[in-house]
C-alpha cells in the first residue's frame, strides 16, 4: 500500500493506493473522522455498482454507518444539473444532515458530480472520494468539482476537497479497455508537464499498463497522485501554477462539448488537445522531439490523435471562447517547451489556433 499527502493545511487529506481496500473502507473512514452518527450518501453510477457497491455497503454497516445509496447512469451526461437535482433530493429523504459524508465511488463523472452535491448540499458537507478509474487518480485529488453546461464543461462548479482518497486497485480491473486507454490519457499528461522520466516510464510500459499489470498500474497511480498533488498543494484555486493541468483542456473541452458529451470520452478528447498543444509549442519554438514523443506515448497507450473529420471547426472554435482559461477576449494555452515541461502562453493567436485545429484532421 502506498500513501500519499494533499498538503493544504487544515484542508490536507491523504490519498491511500492498494490493493483490496475497498472491503477495509470502513476502518479508513474511521480513521479520517467521518461520523457514524449522521447518515452517509453513497454516489455511484449503474457499472460501478453491479462491481463494487455492495463491498462498500457491507464495509461500511459493519463499521457501524448508516448507508444511502443512490445510482446514476454512468456516462458523462450524468454531470449535469438535473442529475445533482435529482441527488439533492436523495440525500433530503435519507435525512443527511450538516454532519453527514457523501462518498462518490466512481470514475471521474461520478467524483465531479458526488463532490459538487457535497459542496452544495447544506452549503457544503464532508466527501470521500473512492474513484474506480484509471482516469479518476487525476479528478479524486485536488477538489475540483463540477457538473457540465451544454455549452461548457465543467462551468458549474467550487472547490471542495475530500477528507480522503481510498484507491482500490483490484476495482481497476472491471475496466473495460477503452476508458483503461481514455484513463491512460491524464497518467501521460503528468509526465508531460512535470517529470520526463516518467513520460518515458509510461512509453516503455504501455503494453502493461493496457493490459492491467497491478505493479505498473500501481507505480503509473502513485506518480500521477505525486504530480497532482505536488501541484495542487503549490496552488489549490488555480490561481498560477494549478493552470499547467489543463494540458490538452482547451481544445480537448471544446471537443467533449460540441459532441455533446459522450461521442469522445474525457482521456480521449485531452489525448487530441495533447497534440494541438505539442503543436503549438512547435509554433512558440520547441524542440520537434516535444510533438513526435508525445504522439508515440499517446500512441503506444491505444489513444486517438487525430481529430474524427466530421467535428466542425468552427464550432470547436466557438466552444474554446467559453473556456475557463479563455479571458480578456484572448485564448490561453498550456504549450509545452520541452517533455516534462510546459508554459502558460497568453493571447494565442487565433488564427493559429484554428490552423492546428484543423490540421489535428490531418494527423496520421
Ligand atoms: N475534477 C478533476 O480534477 C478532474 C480531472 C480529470 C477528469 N475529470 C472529469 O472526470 C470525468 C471522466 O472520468 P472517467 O474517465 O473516470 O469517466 P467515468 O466516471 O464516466 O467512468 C468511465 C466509465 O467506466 C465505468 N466504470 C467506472 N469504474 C469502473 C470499474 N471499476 N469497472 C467497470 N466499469 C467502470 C463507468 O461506469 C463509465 O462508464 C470527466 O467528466 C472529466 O471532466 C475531472
Ligand atoms: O485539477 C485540475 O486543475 C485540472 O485541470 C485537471 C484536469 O484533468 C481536469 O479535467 C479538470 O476538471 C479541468 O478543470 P477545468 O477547470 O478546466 O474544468
Ligand atoms: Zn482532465
Amino acid at each position: 500500500m502506498r500513501e500519499l499527502m494533499v498538503d493544504l493545511g487544515e484542508r490536507s487529506y491523504p490519498i491511500y493506493i492498494g490493493e483490496g481496500l475497498l472491503p477495509e473502507a470502513s476502518s479508513y473512514f474511521l480513521k479520517h473522522g467521518i461520523s457514524t452518527k449522521s447518515p452517509l450518501l453513497i454516489v455511484t453510477d449503474s457499472e460501478v455498482a453491479s462491481r463494487h457497491l455492495s463491498t462498500l455497503e457491507n464495509s461500511l454497516r459493519s463499521g457501524g454507518f448508516t448507508v444511502a445509496s443512490a445510482i446514476v447512469d454512468s456516462g458523462e451526461s450524468s454531470k449535469s444539473l438535473a442529475v445533482l437535482e435529482k441527488l439533492v433530493t436523495k440525500a433530503l429523504e435519507a435525512g443527511l444532515d450538516r454532519k453527514s459524508t457523501i462518498v462518490a465511488l466512481g470514475g471521474g463523472v461520478v467524483g465531479d458530480l458526488a463532490g459538487f452535491v457535497a459542496a452544495s448540499y447544506m452549503r457544503g458537507v464532508k466527501f470521500v472520494q473512492v474513484p474506480t478509474t484509471i482516469l479518476a487518480h487525476d479528478s479524486s485529488v485536488g477538489g475540483k468539482v463540477a457538473v457540465n453546461h451544454p455549452l461548457a464543461k465543467n462551468i458549474i462548479g467550487a472547490f471542495h476537497q475530500p477528507e480522503l482518497v481510498l484507491y482500490d486497485l483490484n476495482t481497476l480491473q472491471t475496466l473495460p479497455p477503452r476508458e483503461v486507454k481514455a484513463g491512460l490519457s491524464e497518467v501521460v499528461k503528468h509526465g508531460l508537464i512535470w517529470d520526463a522520466e516518467f513520460a518515458q516510464w509510461c512509453e516503455d510500459h504501455a503494453e502493461k499498463l493496457l493490459a492491467l499489470d497491478p505493479d505498473s498500474l500501481g507505480y503509473a497511480l502513485y506518480k500521477g497522485c505525486s504530480v497532482k498533488a505536488a501541484v495542487v498543494s503549490q496552488d489549490e484555486r488555480e490561481n498560477d501554477l494549478r493552470a499547467i493541468l489543463n494540458l490538452g483542456h482547451t481544445i480537448g473541452h471544446a471537443l467533449e462539448a460540441v459532441a455533446g458529451y459522450g461521442e469522445l470520452l474525457h482521456g480521449e478528447a485531452i489525448s487530441i488537445g495533447m497534440i494541438g498543444s505539442a503543436r503549438l509549442g512547435l509554433r512558440y519554438g520547441a524542440p520537434e522531439e516535444v510533438y513526435t514523443t508525445t504522439k508515440r506515448v499517446l500512441s503506444k497507450c491505444g489513444l486517438p490523435v487525430k481529430l474524427p473529420e466530421h467535428f466542425d471547426v468552427d464550432a470547436i472554435m466557438d466552444a474554446m471562447m467559453h473556456d475557463k482559461k479563455f479571458s480578456e477576449k484572448t485564448m490561453v494555452f498550456v504549450v509545452p517547451t520541452a517533455i516534462g515541461t510546459v508554459e502558460i502562453k497568453k493571447d494565442v493567436p487565433t488564427d493559429w489556433v484554428r490552423e492546428i485545429v484543423e490540421q489535428l484532421k490531418l494527423e496520421a
